[in-house]
């Protein structure tokens, strides 16, 4: 990996670097906080998946991690959310498909399958990517997200909860299944056949079984995709179907940008280091 951008903050780094990956076929770029915590030694690790249109620059640029990520020693990665430029009919047509779309997918439809494959790069290249270059502690290791990317968090904690062991939300799309831009992008990338969505669905997850200790989510009530594409009741429902510990916030007058995530970002850096330090856990 190549390291194209470093600055000070909060007395760690932001690093922004590029690598050729295996699993999208194409360059990638990604960006992580480095603590002075890591100076000292193995650091907590979250990965930080962003929504529709973001690069990893939104998040780095906007959310105001870093202060709360320093004071706990966290490691933070922020990839992109698609792979790039790989020459695709249609990839660059909407911003809800194709790039800055991925979905944190394996795609099995063609033409998408052979670089849409975020879902892979995340939880396996970029994993090992970071585990391997930077002092990242494997045992304490979490997902949050927003949006598109909360569904990614979501859902990779809910099949990998061995490998990611704490998880937070916001503004989830909770059922992709069940939402436009959900139904559009699992059938693009997954074909028609929607037996194949619910692995890349959460409430779907949850209603086959699939746990994780405890879910944070924050929710702003005056979200503008909320009505249409979020679906936190069905989330609410099935945890509370199936006994996993849902906090679901719902906070007043709060959108869907990262206005809101920067206001509450401390209470879910706090919530995965109670969870990864958590002896019990
Ligand atoms: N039509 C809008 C939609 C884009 C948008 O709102 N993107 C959100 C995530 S939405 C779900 O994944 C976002 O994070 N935008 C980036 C930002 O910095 O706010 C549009 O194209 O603007």
């Amino acid at each position: 990996m190549h390291l194209i951008q470093e600055n000070k903050c909060h007395g760690g780094y932001w690093r922004r670097y590029q690598h050729d990956s295996e699993t999208c076929g194409c360059l990638m770029t990604f960006s992580v906080f480095v603590p002075a915590a890591a100076e000292e030694g193995k650091c907590a690790t979250l990965f930080w998946l962003s929504g529709l249109t973001c690069t990893d620059q939104n998040f780095v640029q906007k959310a105001d991690v870093e202060s709360a990520a320093a004071e706990y020693g966290f490691i933070v990665v922020a990839p992109d959310t698609s792979p790039r430029n790989v020459g695709l009919d249609g990839e660059d047509l909407s911003y809800d498909f194709g790039s800055g779309a991925g979905f944190y997918v394996d795609a099995t439809e063609a033409p998408w399958r052979s670089n849409y494959r975020m879902y892979s790069y995340v939880t396996e290249e970029l994993y090992s990517l970071v585990a391997d270059n930077l002092p990242m502690d494997p045992e304490r290791t979490g997902v949050f997200g927003h949006s598109m990317g909360g569904h990614g968090a979501l859902t990779i904690a809910l099949k990998q909860p061995e490998k990611f062991r704490s998880v937070s939300a916001f503004a989830p799309i909770c059922a992709p299944m069940s939402c436009p831009w959900g139904k559009k992008a699992l059938a693009g990338y997954l074909g028609t056949d929607q037996e194949n969505w619910k692995a890349y669905d959460s409430v779907a997850l949850i209603e086959s079984g699939a746990k994780v200790k405890t879910i944070l989510v924050d929710q702003g009530d005056k979200d503008e995709f909320l009505a249409e594409q979020l679906n936190p009741e069905l989330l609410k429902a099935a945890c509370a179907e199936k006994d996993i510990p849902l906090t679901l916030n719902y906070r007043s007058g709060y959108d869907h940008s990262y206005f809101f995530i920067k206001t509450f970002i401390r209470d879910h850096v706090q919530h995965h280091h109670k969870m990864l330090n958590d002896v019990n856990r």
